[in-house]
């Protein structure tokens, strides 16, 4: 993160663990606080319960007054409002009553006075890596109450089956309680399966993901179910479902949508797991390796719904040069002139797709590309780019389900594709194409976009790990003011609309703004 200016300590999100305290350091409150700030956020606690543990044994679990659990809630609202919440151990029956309660009246009424939606993650945690329970009494607790108040739960296979009163055998029993957890409680769910249970594997970490809904967050991700699978770093695994939900909540904290957060975490604990280390007797504790930055710490995301899903093992024509400063344009006669004026990429983006002259456009601008030997790309007819034989074609994410993508790579045209967030970047990049847009970086008016403008800080992340591994292209609210600051993330090339369509003089737009590009500085 060395391009973008550094988080002044005032500004950092404000995260809260509401948890128990592991006396052995490895879980907990612990895990926690080490979480949050390892991720640049500020952490506050609410502690629940004491715990006297190590890393083999839970020999004693003490509970919070009532008075110094709400004490410690109300306290913080007043000063130290959350930007997310992470939930923890709750140690018998009226703890969740009192949390469930207060959620419901107090920080719902703080969101609607500051008009935000502070995300909650609930971590049902019940027993201890070491195989000891974590509440007071062995009656079964009955989250309900947190019905409709939580944005995510993430139970393990033991929890999973206790919260939907069944055992389960196979993967598919696994997905069918993580669909009735999100029901019964009427938010999202990720089922992990890092520890013992059906989702286990030697070589990998496999997570469900079940989305009911998510905020900012494009629809065809939500309403679906997704397997998040890691490659498994070692057994030292003690306070990994602590981790992983801080982590959670800090990424949401720092502005991201879910679907991110969870990838994000994800890559963390990965890491964390990795680094690990061995303290005494039991599993050690994760390291902590701050934000992630190593693109095989993230998990391959793959669809458990029914219908079309991502080809695996296709790869899409590697491009040579720089795309450079990258026009997008509507009509044929500024895509020529554009060419004549120098352009060496381009893209027609046709929405009219009753155009009667589609066609004939298509074909002529594919042919000027030959002509001007550009490179230009076909945005969504993918078949007709095919029947003309297109440099490339742009698609968004939507199309990837539809487009013959086999026969896209097989017929050696380039393939660019749309991403918005971390989610959508890596779903791109398990299909290797030829260049990975960002967008939309700023506001833009061009296009009515679900995600919101994704700013500098978080280009800055998006480079920062696929940087060398694919052509990055920016797009999105990017004129000439912007140039100078978009360059210095690091990112490979930018794409341009109103910039240059919106000029008086395209020609000369597109010319002076290539030049800016080309002549922008990348810090080191
Ligand atoms: C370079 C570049 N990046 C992103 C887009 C957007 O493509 P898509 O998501 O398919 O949306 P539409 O352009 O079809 O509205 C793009 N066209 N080019
Ligand atoms: C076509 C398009 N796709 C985007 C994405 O984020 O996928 S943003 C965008 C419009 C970019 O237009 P302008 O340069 O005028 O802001
Ligand atoms: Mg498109």
């Amino acid at each position: 993160m060395e391009n973008v200016e550094p988080t002044s300590s005032a500004l950092k999100p404000v995260v809260w663990s509401i948890a128990g305290s592991d006396s052995g350091g490895g879980a907990g409150i612990g895990a926690d606080l080490a979480t949050m700030n390892d991720l640049a956020c500020h952490a506050c606690t609410v502690i629940t319960t004491l715990t006297a543990q190590s890393s083999v044994a839970v020999n004693l679990v003490e509970p919070v007054s009532d008075e110094m659990l709400l004490a410690q809630l109300d306290t913080l609202l007043q000063d130290l409002p959350p930007k997310a919440i992470k939930i923890g151990l709750l140690a018998n029956q009226r703890q969740i009553d009192i949390l469930s309660r207060w959620l419901a009246l107090e920080l719902d009424d703080h969101n609607k006075r500051s008009g935000t939606e502070v995300a909650v993650i609930l971590d049902p945690v019940m027993i201890a890596s070491c195989g000891d329970r974590l509440d007071e009494d062995d009656s079964r607790l009955d989250f309900s109450p947190f019905k409709g108040l939580i944005t995510l739960i993430t139970p393990n296979a033991l929890e999973l089956g206790e919260l939907v009163g069944q055992s389960l055998a196979d993967m598919s029993q696994y997905h069918l309680a993580a669909q009735d957890l999100a029901q019964l409680l009427d938010t999202n769910v990720l089922a992990k399966g890092g520890g013992k249970g059906p989702a286990w594997r030697a070589d990998a970490a496999q997570d469900i993901f079940v989305c009911t809904r998510a905020t900012a967050c494009s629809e065809m991700h939500q309403g679906r179910s997704f397997l998040l699978s890691s490659p498994r770093a070692s057994n030292n695994n003690h306070g990994t479902g602590c981790t992983l939900s801080s982590a959670i909540a800090s990424v949401m904290a720092s502005g991201f949508v879910l679907h991110d957060a969870i990838v994000v975490a994800k890559a963390y604990v990965c890491a964390g797991i990795k680094h690990s280390y061995r303290v005494d007797e039991g599993p050690g504790p994760l390291a902590r390796t701050s934000w992630p930055r190593e693109l095989s710490h993230f998990p391959t995301i793959s669809s458990l719904d029914e219908g079309p899903s991502l080809p695996v093992g296709i790869k899409f024509k590697t491009i040579g040069e720089r795309l450079g400063l990258y026009p997008v344009v509507s009509d044929l006669p500024l895509l020529a002139s554009l060419l004549k004026a120098g352009a060496k990429t381009i893209q027609l983006r046709i929405k009219d797709e009753n155009d009667p002259q589609l066609e004939d456009k298509i074909a002529h601008a594919i042919a000027l590309g030959r002509d001007y030997q550009a490179k230009v790309f076909i945005n969504d007819y993918w078949e007709l780019a095919l029947k003309h034989n297109a440099y490339g074609v742009h698609l968004g994410q939507e199309d990837l389900y539809v487009a013959d993508l086999k026969r896209i790579a097989e017929a050696q045209l380039a393939l660019g594709i749309s991403s918005h967030s971390y989610f959508e970047l890596l779903l791109a990049s398990q299909i290797t194409p030829s260049y990975i847009a960002l967008g939309h970086i700023f506001p833009t008016t061009t296009k009515v976009m679900p995600s919101a403008p994704q700013g500098l800080m978080k280009l800055q992340h998006y480079v920062d790990l696929f940087k060398g591994h694919y052509p990055l292209v920016a797009i999105g609210g990017i004129d000439a003011s912007r140039i100078e600051t978009v360059k210095r993330t690091g990112v490979d090339d930018v794409a341009i609309v109103r910039a240059v369509t919106e000029s008086q003089q395209p020609g000369a737009a597109y010319l002076a703004l290539s030049s800016a590009w080309e002549q922008a500085h990348v810090s080191q």
